[in-house]
């Protein structure tokens, strides 16, 4: 859609210096984005993907780019930030915090099948292992204190039967999250948006996660549930797909066995996982940000997810 911040090759040609990479080559604009400025970057030394952030802050960036140079560091697929001379992950290109990362091959899996669901299941599971030792700490920045700061302000812009639904669910989050099963549950760094479109596949072959930067610190149910969400649903109903979910649960219990208190968890986790996406939809309607030029994402799809996971048995975990 968009590239926010305008780059030319003659601008890279000077600041890349100060990375390990060569003289920069070609540089192409990424017309996906929504978030941030992002291009493709060829060097001597290889393909790079240049981000340059239009939100986020250098304050906030070191936990998103550490996570990925954990990650990447320990075998889990994701792009494996540069660092500049200073031993910097995140330097200043026209007044905005920049980054360069390796590009991932291969191109998003917009209609998956159970073999794909199956290699981020697994991959997933070999994320979440991995961030164990991850020394940064933040929360998810939209869980539970972003839904209770939120949904009073869209209690009064959206309609009785989805403040309904919203009400009904806020008590029923609080509850669960109060509960101690749900305090019993494994946490860490959990990429939180693991949707089709922040994954790259070569054909059936997973060549990495992407996008961080919604990431922080939650249960891992609550990534599993994001993820099956998105990647093993009929998108016109929101139903479950049987061969999809079983295939990314099998995958992710083979590399990290689920728990009994995770299978007692996985309905309401499901559950907050759509309420999560509903939200900030609803959000992002009602509420838009200044100079948003961008068009939201639809929120009846995730609450059509939502009041599916409420009425239909979730599938067994394991
Ligand atoms: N490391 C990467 N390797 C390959 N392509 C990437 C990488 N990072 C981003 N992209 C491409 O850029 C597009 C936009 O990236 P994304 O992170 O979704 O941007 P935004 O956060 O602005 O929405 C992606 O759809 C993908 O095609
Ligand atoms: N996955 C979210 C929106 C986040 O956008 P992304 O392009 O950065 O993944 C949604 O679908 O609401």
């Amino acid at each position: 859609m968009a590239v926010f911040t305008p780059v030319s090759l003659d601008d890279v040609g000077q600041w890349i210096t100060q990375f390990p990479l060569g003289q920069a080559t070609a540089l192409k604009g990424i017309a996906s984005g929504i978030e941030n400025s992002n291009f493709f970057l060829s060097t001597e030394a290889g393909e790079y993907v240049l981000t340059i952030f239009e939100n986020l802050s250098f304050e906030q960036l070191p936990f998103y780019l550490q996570l990925m140079r954990h990650l990447a560091q320990h075998g889990v697929l994701v792009p494996a930030p540069v660092a500049n001379e200073q031993g910097e992950l995140c330097v200043a290109l026209h007044g905005k915090p920049a980054s360069i990362v390796s590009k991932l091959e291969g191109s998003s899996q917009m209609a998956p099948q159970p073999v794909h669901c199956a290699a981020v299941g697994a991959m997933l599971a070999k994320m979440h292992l991995a961030g164990r030792d991850f020394p940064l700490r933040q929360p998810n920045l939209r869980g539970l204190s972003w839904w209770r700061e939120t949904a009073p302000q869209l209690l009064p812009v959206i309609s009785a039967a989805e403040a309904s639904l919203l009400h009904d669910e806020m008590q029923f989050q609080e509850a669960f999250a109060a509960g101690a099963t749900y305090a019993r549950l494994q946490a860490g760094p959990v990429h939180a948006d693991l949707f089709r479109n922040n994954v790259m596949f070569d054909g059936e072959r997973l060549t990495g996660f992407f996008d961080f930067y919604f990431a922080g610190c939650d249960t891992w149910l609550f990534d599993v549930a994001v993820t099956v969400n998105d990647w093993c649903i009929d998108l016109d109903s929101g139903v479950l797909d049987a061969a999809r979910v079983r295939a990314m649960l099998d995958a992710y219990h083979a590399v990290r066995p689920f728990t009994t208190d995770e299978q007692a968890a996985w309905q309401p986790m499901l559950r907050a996982a759509a309420l999560r996406f509903w939200l900030s939809r609803l959000y992002d309607l009602h509420k838009p940000r200044e100079a948003e030029i961008l068009t939201p994402h639809d929120p009846t799809h995730f609450e059509r997810i939502l009041r599916e996971r409420i009425a239909t048995p979730a599938p067994q975990l394991y």
